[in-house]
């Protein structure tokens, strides 16, 4: 098993405010993306981390990153998270090329199984998906802006996933009710949260199936790497995430986030 982390740091964190990218906020002490790569920095089984910057980007140089002895960094972030993550990819498929072979058929997935004398399995999908390349390292694609990730359900994940014929994702089902709006935030009507789930990162898929999905799409609804297999019909697996390993996104995370790391830096001591 062959796995690498990469962390898209190139966004602007509009949506933060205050005119810096979020990455390098003050979060107890550190910059933010400090935690997200200590905590991946702590997981065994990654061999690198490689951090995509965005060639503009000033302010990485100013820290001392020599504690992080697996980091490579790559400044060829793009204009959106699907762009960075693909020019991370590309970058690292020249390390490990293609062996060229055909991809082996996917999985078959069972959506249902009726038990008689025999076992009838049904296939769930009518027309064949694209076949899956198998080539190349896991890829864990692992959003700076979540620096609260746990390294052991890091691990969890790829023991999980190591023999998937597809990867997938860390992800947690949804809480609360669901509303869908009409204009003038009222509401249309009360959306079923059975079988809903909130994606989170790491995402983790094999290099080149991966840089073939994005390269294929990198439109506005391609917001996390599995989107991009799903387009191409494959069913990324759902590993229980947590809600710790939250985004920050809005101002009012960073204190959460700042609330989390204390918690479980008191869980170590
Ligand atoms: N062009 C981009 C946009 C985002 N990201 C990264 O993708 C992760 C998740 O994106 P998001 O939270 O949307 O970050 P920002 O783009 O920084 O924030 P915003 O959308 O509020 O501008 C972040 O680690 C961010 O740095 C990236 O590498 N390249
Ligand atoms: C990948 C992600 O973090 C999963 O929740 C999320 O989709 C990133 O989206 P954003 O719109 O860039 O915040």
């Amino acid at each position: 098993m062959s796995a690498i982390a990469l962390v898209p740091a190139a966004g602007n964190g509009s949506r933060m405010g205050g005119g810096q990218p979020k990455q390098y906020l003050p979060l107890a002490d550190r910059p933010l993306i400090w935690h997200t790569l200590r905590a991946l920095h702590a997981v065994p089984e990654l061999e690198r981390i490689v951090v995509v910057l965005s060639p503009d980007d000033t302010q990485w140089d100013q820290y001392d990153w020599s504690g992080f002895d697996r980091l490579r960094v790559l400044r060829v972030g793009g204009d959106t998270r699907a762009h960075s993550v693909l020019n991370g990819l590309e970058a690292l498929r020249a390390d490990y090329p293609a062996s060229g072979e055909p991809a082996p058929a996917p999985a078959r997935r069972l959506d249902r199984i009726s038990i008689s004398i025999t076992l009838d399995a049904v296939p769930r999908d009518p027309a064949p998906v694209a076949t899956l390349s198998q080539d190349g390292p896991w890829v864990l694609v692992h959003d700076a802006a979540r620096p609260c990730i746990d390294p052991a359900l890091v691990s969890g994940m790829i023991a999980r996933l190591d023999n998937d014929p597809v990867g997938g994702i860390l992800a947690v089902p949804v809480a609360d009710t669901l509303k869908a709006a009409r204009p003038g935030e009222r509401i249309a009507h009360t959306q079923p949260r059975a079988g809903l789930w909130q994606a989170q990162t790491p995402q983790m898929f094999r290099l080149h199936a991966l840089a073939d999905a994005l390269a294929a799409s990198t439109g506005p609804d391609i917001t996390d790497e599995a989107s991009a297999l799903e387009r191409l019909g494959h069913a990324p697996a759902l590993v229980m995430g947590s809600p710790w390993n939250i985004k920050v996104t809005y101002p009012q995370d960073l204190r959460l986030a700042s609330l989390i790391l204390a918690a479980h830096a008191e869980r170590q001591d």
